[in-house]
């Protein structure tokens, strides 16, 4: 029996622009995604969406996963637990946690030897072919941990500040909100594809400020990511709200953070200001998680 984890991650900058090739910087967060493998017969996939086989309705990251280790070695079956602390759905990158820890626990049962640079790509093919449009910046972030520049893959020095995560209880499809920024950058080009190259600069001015610890600017251009995230149709009413009472008691910054429409926000702030943080958007409907960054990604935790 074989257990691997992978951590969740926060976006600082560049959620839906990185699609479209534009910087974005991202961080791991300490929460993580565990599965466990074990030789069998046939295949079984366990989590809290329920029981299956290799199944693309309930199941479609870790069943492609399971699909591209059958094409690149050979196994009968597998018997496949996942337990997470990370919520579905929400953008706290759940699909590429599940996916990397799925990769990962493959293939250390399948003793192949991946490098983590392949097990990253594999994920990113993955997420693609699930999700139809996607960037290597989840996967990679949850592959190596830290914070990273993508699309350099660029670790950048650790955010040592407080992370605060809203969480909507809105379930929001990645997939989705990534089909509908598509739409409306088909339809408004001139006007989506400079909103979209304006929260790309952002990244570009972040990397020298997460690097120099400078997290009073990078809370400002985080709010300003925010702004622009809501003018591609990204927010929501709820997400507003807990954005904005975060930033009224304490925080650097605060926005969406991930797919949108639903899901989670995140604000950073003064370790002095997360319980005033953390209150108030609870206070404002939010269900709220006090993380940290982690430089831990993916790994085997038992064997
Ligand atoms: N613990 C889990 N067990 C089984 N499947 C999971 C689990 N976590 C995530 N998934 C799969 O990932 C899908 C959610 O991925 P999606 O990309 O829409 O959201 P997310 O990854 O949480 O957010 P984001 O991509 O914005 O960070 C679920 O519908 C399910 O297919
Ligand atoms: C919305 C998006 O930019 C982030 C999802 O966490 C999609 C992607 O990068 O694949
Ligand atoms: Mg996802």
């Amino acid at each position: 029996m074989i257990t691997c984890s992978a951590p969740g991650k926060v976006y600082l900058f560049g959620e839906h622009a990185v699609v479209y090739g534009e910087p974005a910087i991202c961080c791991a967060v300490d929460i993580r995604t565990r599965v466990t493998v074990s030789p069998a017969d046939t295949i079984t996939i366990s989590s809290s969406l329920g029981t299956t086989g290799i199944d693309f309705e309930v199941h479609p990251y870790v069943s492609a996963v399971l699909e591209r280790f059958r094409e690149i070695s050979s196994f009968d079956g597998v018997d496949l637990r996942i337990s997470s602390d990370i919520p579905v759905g929400s953008g706290l990158g759940s699909s590429a946690a599940v996916t990397v820890a799925t990769i990962k626990a493959m293939d250390t049962l399948l003793d192949l030897g991946l490098e983590l640079d392949d097990i990253a790509k594999m994920g990113h093919e993955v997420e693609q072919k699930i999700q139809g449009a996607a960037s290597p910046t989840d996967t990679y972030v949850c592959t190596m941990g830290g914070v990273v520049l993508i699309p350099q893959r660029k670790k950048l020095e650790l955010i040592d500040c407080g992370i605060i995560i809203g969480n909507t209880n809105m379930f929001s499809s990645t997939k989705e909100l990534v089909g509908n920024v598509a739409d409306l950058n088909k339809r408004f080009p001139d006007v989506v594809g400079p909103v979209l190259l304006s929260i790309g600069k952002l990244s570009v001015i972040g990397e020298d400020l997460v690097n120099n610890g400078d997290y009073v600017s990078v809370g400002e251009l985080m709010n300003i990511d925010q702004g622009l995230l809501d003018a591609i149709g990204v927010s929501c009413a709820e997400l507003g709200s807990l954005i904005y009472a975060a930033r009224e008691n304490g925080a650097y910054g605060s926005k969406i953070t991930g797919a949108g429409g639903g899901g989670c926000m995140v604000a950073i702030s003064p370790r002095e200001n997360v319980d005033s943080v953390a209150e108030a958007i609870s206070m404002a409907g939010g269900e709220v998680v006090v993380t940290n960054a982690t430089d831990v990604g993916v790994k085997v935790e038992c064997q």
